[in-house]
């Protein structure tokens, strides 16, 4: 498959990764596909993963963002020459070094400080996710914050040039509107599965489909679909 990456270190680890997220696929489907096929059809919510037995089977699935989505990312914080992009659920790291490259080759090209921060509630993965970066050469271009976004990201200061929103369901508009007033304009924001998951998600795709609310947006519709917002100015 085609990668703008053009790093085999760094893609020799999303590869190991994408396959072993793959591996996790099944029983994380014999698991949800009862709480999925009611959502649609009769009810009822798949966005709730809050209990204490959902966390423990969660803990050590990577649940990633796909390749064909981490290349978007990394193609859009390249076209943005984005200089700080934030991560909103970091899990293994899989989409992390998608971002972290791209900010890498941001600073090869145009120079300055460039970084990422990330944030990921579940320590365990927070340290798989620092060694996978490691791994991949690209820890000097990624800040792993370990805890709830909601306070980790509290006194982020701005501007940012592209969001990934990619957490459990409930966090996604909470998050967008804590990172709201630090998005830059122009701003790209991208949050996963919002096609799958289109009646979970209406609260957050209502607001950025909402002129007056600061943003232009539109469905990518493959694999579970992406929401991609642009940050405009809000009409007076
Ligand atoms: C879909 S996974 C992220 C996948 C990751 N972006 C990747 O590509 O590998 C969602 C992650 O959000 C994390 N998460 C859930 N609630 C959170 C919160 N309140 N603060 C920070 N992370 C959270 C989960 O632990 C989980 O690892």
């Amino acid at each position: 498959m085609i990668s703008p990456l053009a790093d085999p270190r760094a893609e020799a680890v999303l590869s190991r990764l994408h396959a072993e997220d793959a591996r996790q696929l099944r029983s994380i489907v014999l698991r949800y596909l009862p709480r999925a096929l009611l959502s649609r059809f009769g009810g009822g919510s798949g966005a709730d993963v809050s209990s204490a037995a959902d966390r423990a089977f969660l803990r050590d699935k990577l649940v990633a963002l796909d390749a064909d989505k981490g290349r978007l990312a990394y193609t859009y914080c390249r076209a943005l020459d984005a200089r700080q992009v934030v991560e909103v659920g970091t899990s293994f790291g899989v989409s992390t070094i998608y971002l972290a490259a791209a900010l890498r080759d941001n600073a090869a090209a145009g120079g300055g400080e460039r970084r990422l921060i990330g944030t990921e509630i579940e320590p365990v993965k927070v340290r798989a996710a620092r060694a996978n970066l490691a791994e991949a050469g690209l820890a000097d271009f990624a800040e792993i914050r370990e805890g709830d976004a909601l306070l980790t990201l509290k006194a982020l200061a701005g501007p940012v040039d592209f969001l990934l929103i990619d957490t459990w369901i409930p966090l996604a508009l909470p998050a967008l509107e804590l990172l709201k007033p630090r998005l830059r304009p122009g701003a790209i924001v991208m949050c996963d599965n919002v096609r799958q998951f289109a009646r979970e998600y209406r609260a957050y795709t209502d607001y950025v489909r909402d002129p007056r609310n600061g943003f232009r947006s539109m469905l990518w519709p493959k694999q579970g679909g992406v929401e991609l917002s642009v940050r405009s100015e809000a009409p007076a």
